[in-house]
């Protein structure tokens, strides 16, 4: 596969086991390369007999997979691993196209979608609950059971990621899923439901239905569905919890971001200067978690900045399915608008843009009409700045300078976002003791961005709540049943 040469002519919604087109629609979608502008898909929203009839499957499916053992469906999902593993240049070429992530991190994505699943393999065998011994030889015991049809809701920056990590851990607890994926990139989530269904799942246990809003809507508000775990944007994640709220099912929110970096003066500054650019700029600066109000101690203020701004002036831009390509195009044009609208009131403000910030044509005729920029360092930021404030979720650093460890700490908590943080210093105890104090899910020291899934990820305040990954994430996906036993008569109040 190629730039500017994939199309995607089967059916797009999975059902039952197979490649369906949606039993009525409502509206329709345009989804594109962003690399070219090319458009690679158009494909009907589902409506709710569409909606109905993956939930009916994922149910029959359910009543399947809930009575096997942890260890059998485990053996599935080990499967799916495999086959992900040995399909990864594939996915991620897919992945690269619809998305316009570079290959070389494409490939990352998959990598921690098929370890999720191996993961979650490994923990389906083990969930368990307790026993607890009564007087009179009476005992309690709790089962750890699924909760039933659940439903994912997934963004467009990590598209076969995004899916991976929630139904993992889903079928991995007995539940069955139903995924929407972001219109913006449709595809890459048809290849888990059909790895899924090569690898032994029974049919209707992992399907999806594309659409917008308005379908995922009526898969949240549909009375057998179980639970939903959303990926997204707050103003959604709000819609969600309010529906979910009426019909009492539990949600996931993952949602957005604006991070502090903190870069105190005693750090490793090499690796400091790397930990910024990958805070920044991994999948053209489309993720939720990155740190992109980078405190910096003054005394290195001005080393700090030059190399940073040295080494994002060297990243390759261009064609993302070339091997030497580092950042590939925005998601698409009204995205790449924003972002750079987000620069030029960046500069109404005073920031002083050191690097980039403007929309980028690469030499290669075919990317013409794609929708890159070059990556932007901003200086002179202040705490009060737009640019500062607001999540852009595009290829834009600010700097901002601090004096102080407990100045620092407060600026970085004055946010009501709350989902990642990094601190970068020699001294142990201040990274730890900074740590403990920031308002923030997921935190680093000494690195940043690096998402192994065997640590728990979430945010605090409004970036959302419950986790992804982790043995935690079995608690999310699950719900406890405690069986009381008597071993004596019953005693009557009556
Ligand atoms: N915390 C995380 O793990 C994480 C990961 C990736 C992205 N994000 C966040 O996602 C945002 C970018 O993604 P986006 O633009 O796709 O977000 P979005 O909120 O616009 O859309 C996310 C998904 O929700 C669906 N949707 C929209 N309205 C809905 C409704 N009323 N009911 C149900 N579903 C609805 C969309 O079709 C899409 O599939 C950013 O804010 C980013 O930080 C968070
Ligand atoms: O975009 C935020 C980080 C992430 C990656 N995959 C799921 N969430």
């Amino acid at each position: 596969m190629r730039t500017g040469s994939f199309v995607v002519s089967q059916p797009l919604n999975y059902r039952g086991g197979a490649r369906v087109q949606p039993a009525d629609a409502s509206g329709s979608e345009t989804a594109f390369e962003p690399a070219t502008g090319r458009v690679i898909a158009t494909f009907s929203c589902s409506g709710e007999k569409e909606v109905n009839l993956a939930v009916e499957d994922a149910k029959a499916a359910f009543n399947i997979w809930r009575q096997k053992s942890g260890l059998e469906r485990g053996r599935i999902l080990l499967e799916a691993a495999r086959i992900i593993r040995e399909r990864t240049d594939e996915i991620a070429t897919v992945e690269s196209i619809n998305n316009g992530k570079s290959i070389l991190e494409a490939r990352l994505d998959i990598d921690t979608s098929w370890q999720c699943l191996e993961y979650y393999a490994g923990l389906a065998g083990s969930m368990a609950g307790e026993h607890i011994q009564l007087p009179g030889g009476s005992f309690g015991y709790t089962r750890r059971e699924p909760l039933g049809v659940c439903v994912g809701i997934g963004a467009w920056n990590y598209p076969f990621q995004i899916a991976s990590w929630k139904s993992a851990p889903a079928l991995a607890c007995g539940n069955a899923m139903v995924f929407k994926p972001s219109p913006f990139t449709p595809v890459s989530a048809l290849l888990l439901a059909e790895i899924y269904t090569e690898a032994g799942a029974p049919p209707g246990l992992f399907n999806v239905v594309q659409g917008g809003g308005a379908t995922g809507q009526l898969l949240c508000q549909h009375r057998d569905v179980a639970k939903v775990s959303f990926t997204g944007s707050v103003p959604t994640g709000t819609k969600i919890m309010e529906v979910a709220a009426k019909g009492i099912k539990p949600v996931t929110l993952e949602l957005g971001g604006k991070s502090p970096l903190i870069i105190f003066a005693d750090c490793n500054l090499e690796n400091a200067v790397k930990g910024a650019l990958m805070a920044n700029f991994l999948t053209q600066g489309e993720v939720c978690c990155n740190g992109t109000r980078v405190f910096v101690q003054k005394e290195i203020l001005d080393k700090f900045t030059e190399q940073v701004v040295q080494q994002t002036q060297r990243i390759k831009i261009g064609d993302p399915l070339l091997e030497g390509t580092r950042m590939g195009p925005l998601i698409n044009r009204p995205h790449l608008e924003r972002v750079l609208g987000f620069v030029k009131g960046a500069k109404e403000q005073g920031a002083k843009v050191l690097c980039g910030g403007d929309p980028y044509v690469p030499e290669d005729p075919k990317l013409k009409d794609g929708y890159f920029m070059r990556p932007c360092v901003l200086g002179n930021c202040r705490d009060d700045m737009t640019c500062v404030k607001e999540e852009i979720f595009g290829p834009v650093m600010s700097i901002l300078s601090f004096d102080t460890e407990a100045e620092v700490l407060e600026r970085a908590n004055n946010t009501s976002f709350g989902l990642a943080a990094g601190v970068f210093t020699r001294d142990l105890q201040r990274a730890h003791r900074v740590v403990a104090e920031l308002q923030a899910g997921v935190c680093f020291i000494n690195n940043y961005n690096v998402s192994p899934v065997e640590l728990p990820f979430g945010g605090y305040k409004k970036s959302g709540f419950g986790r992804e990954n982790g043995r935690v994430t079995i608690e999310h996906y699950s719900q406890l049943k405690t069986v009381c036993v008597e071993m004596g008569d019953v005693e009557s109040a009556f």
